[in-house]
């Protein structure tokens, strides 16, 4: 469905002695119908500008994008634009993808009017508010007037107005607490089943990559180092199996240090539990609150609440 063959990506920055940065080095990928890429790596390591290129919006220095069997890169703009409302882009930063000084329909009816689709756009952009879990109620908001996890949704449903075929995940859901993650999580995989998308889901947790890639790439310095199934579980290449440790790492020392609090009581309660003298059971079990004794004092102590 979607395929990178051989492609590079060189960017000069610096007035007057131009220096190369070679973002993307030589890069085949191919993600097919239905199916999701999960591409991991660390930050700089070229994973963004890999998905910005398949997308066209950043233009290859060498190298082809072939899309439903046509050549993007050898396509004049106005083809480009029939063809990009099949690819769409979910970016890490909700925000920065929608209008501040719009309301979340007139976000979602943007594209439907630049493509001239839908006679009756009001009940298009309700059913697709419906889709994503918003209610009909959010559309006369704005986005400083939404949480990150609503604004995510908002930013789904206006890159599913389309209907495309390809979306690029760029770290969609990074900046939303854990639990709001998992529900968008979700969301991408439940439309990705009803309406057989593809995904290039673009993350640096390997958790996530592993919930949501069907397959794995991994990305260093500009090249895929290692690609394929079940990677986490047997991994090749020296720096897969660096990343896989670090996570197993990082576990470990999660448990250990869930297990210290524990055994202090710490897991709630008063922080300061395990020297105050005056402690009780309600100390070990409930964090207090923050009480005004006064006008002028505040203090965070259940012997006060
Ligand atoms: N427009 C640009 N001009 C110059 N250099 C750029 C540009 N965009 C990206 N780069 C450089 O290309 C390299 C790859 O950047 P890219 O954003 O693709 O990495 P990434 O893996 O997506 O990182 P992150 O996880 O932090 O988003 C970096 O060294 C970056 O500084």
């Amino acid at each position: 469905m979607i395929e990178g063959k051989n492609l590079y990506k060189i960017f000069e920055s610096g007035i007057f002695s131009k220096r190369k940065i070679v973002a993307v080095d030589g890069v085949d990928i191919e993600i097919k119908e239905g199916e999701t890429l999960a591409l991991i790596g660390e930050s700089g390591s070229g994973k963004s500008t890999l998905g910005r290129m398949l997308l066209m919006l950043t233009e290859p220095t060498k190298g082809d994008v072939i899309f439903e069997e046509k050549n993007l890169t050898k396509m004049k703009k106005s083809e480009l634009r029939k063809i990009r409302r099949k690819m769409q882009l979910i970016p890490q930063y909700p925000d920065t993808a929608l209008d501040p000084r719009w309301t979340i329909y007139e976000s979602i009816a943007e594209p439907l009017r630049i493509h001239k689709i839908a006679d009756n756009e009001y009940d298009k952009i309700k059913e697709l508010i419906e889709i994503v879990g918003l209610k009909e109620d959010h559309l006369n908001r704005f986005p400083h007037e939404l949480s990150g996890g609503e604004l995510q949704r908002a930013v789904i449903a206006r890159a599913m107005a389309l209907n495309p075929k390809f979306i690029v995940c760029d770290e969609p859901t990074s900046m939303l607490d854990v639990s709001v993650q998992a529900s968008i999580l979700n969301l991408l995989m439940e439309l990705q089943r009803e309406k057989n998308l593809s995904y290039l889901f673009i993350t640096h947790d390997l958790e996530v990559a592993n919930i949501m890639g069907h397959r794995m790439a991994v990305m260093y310095a500009g090249q895929i180092v290692e690609e394929g199934r079940d990677i986490l579980e047997e991994p090749l290449h020296p720096y897969t199996r660096l990343l896989v440790e670090s996570l197993k790492m990082e576990e470990e020392i999660a448990d250990t240090e869930l297990e210290i609090k524990k055994s202090l009581g710490f897991v709630e309660g008063c922080k300061y539990y395990n020297l105050c003298p005056h402690r009780s059971e309600k100390c070990l079990r409930e964090k207090p609150p923050l009480v005004e004794v006064d006008k002028n004092r505040k203090v965070r102590c259940h012997l006060y609440a």
